[in-house]
């Protein structure tokens, strides 16, 4: 995915990962936002401790950015488990699964992130590792091959997604606890951008955090990225703190305007404004017009201008609404 995009979701470069890690919550109590999936887990967390037994499987779904890796980490810190982090594409085959599973202590969690990505035969390896803790695997090769029954601890699987629409029904069904990960609302940006610029030593107005809060499309990734950027422009414009007018003059510079929207997403609208009369476009059309990958577009742009109300989905395809023309100051054409 395009990296470059300075309010992407996507997952952070090398050199932001260290920064990254220090910026995320340990604990849900430190997890702001999403309170209704927090009360909610906490009580499943409680009772599987109560229990001491292992966490159900969890699927958490939602755009990039909105804190599924972290609260996978979180989980396994309030389980008081250790975790094994990979993804679904790194899993490439059966053996790499077993290999995966058999470093398991009992209790332990395995996170597999973008697990709509998994291959078909893996998937279908965990089935009966999800629903009864063992695995069937076939050693030997020729006429000596003869299938194994491999027992395994339990496990809890957590599994991310920001697709949980293409997920085998077989599959999503042995989750226990699905949980749908929502925008975020300015409040709670605000309080994460507080909270993130206090770990940077950076002061910063209540103003300022509103402003890079209400700008960065509901997602805590980009309200982080976006700090950083204004703390950036803050301190060679020697300001002693972070003020609307540093935000301001800051986002203008990296072209995000006024709702939020990056130079891509205006491009998207303003092509189907301009070239489709404002829709219905199908997305693969809309995809080669503006260079970009489909997949970037449905997961990363589209939902959050679903979202907003600037994009809405017919039979035919994606349509512009009004509020987008209006937001982009073109007359209405109703014809
Ligand atoms: N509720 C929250 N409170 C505070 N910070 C948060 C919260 N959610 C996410 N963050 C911060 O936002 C950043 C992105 O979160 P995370 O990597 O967990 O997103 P993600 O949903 O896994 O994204 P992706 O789909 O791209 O993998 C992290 O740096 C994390 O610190
Ligand atoms: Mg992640």
């Amino acid at each position: 995915m395009d990296d470059n995009r300075i309010i992407s979701g996507d997952s952070a470069s090398h050199n932001e990962e260290s920064v990254e890690k220090s910026l995320r919550p340990q604990y849900l109590s430190e997890y702001i936002g999403q309170d209704q999936l927090k009360s909610e887990l906490s009580v499943y967390i409680k009772a599987a401790k109560q229990r001491e037994e292992s966490l159900d499987h969890v699927l958490l779904y939602g755009p990039p950015g909105l804190g599924k890796t972290t609260l996978a980490m979180i989980i396994a810190n309030e389980m008081d488990v250790g975790i094994k982090t990979t993804s679904g594409p790194a899993i490439e085959k059966p053996g790499d699964l077993v290999a995966l599973l058999n470093e398991l202590q009992p209790g332990d969690i395995l996170f597999i992130d973008e697990i709509h990505r998994l291959p078909k035969v893996v998937e279908e390896m965990l089935y009966s590792a999800m629903e009864d803790f063992y695995v069937d695997i076939v050693v030997g090769q020729g006429p000596t091959a003869h299938p194994v029954h491999f027992p395994l601890p339990p496990f809890t699987l957590v599994g991310a997604t920001t697709r949980a629409g293409i997920l085998s029904a077989p599959f999503r069904d042995r989750f226990g606890i699905v949980e749908h990960m929502k925008y975020y609302e300015t409040k709670d940006l605000e309080d994460i951008v507080k909270r993130s610029a206090e770990i940077f030593h950076a002061e910063i107005v209540t103003q300022g955090a509103h402003e890079i809060a209400r700008r960065s499309r509901g997602t805590p990734r980009i309200a982080n990225r976006l700090l950083k950027r204004v703390r950036d422009f803050a301190q060679v414009y020697a300001k002693d703190n972070i003020d609307v007018e540093i935000v301001d003059h800051s986002l203008g510079m990296l072209g995000v305007d006024d709702e939020g929207l990056d130079s891509t997403d205006i491009k998207l609208l303003k092509t189907m404004i301009v070239y489709y009369n404002g829709g219905p476009v199908g997305l693969n059309t809309l995809a080669a017009n503006i260079g970009e990958e489909t997949d970037t577009i449905a997961e990363m742009y589209e939902p959050y201008l679903l979202q907003i109300g600037y994009l809405k989905r017919t039979a035919r395809g994606r349509m512009v609404t009004e509020a987008a023309y209006k937001h982009l100051n073109y007359p209405i054409n109703n014809n």
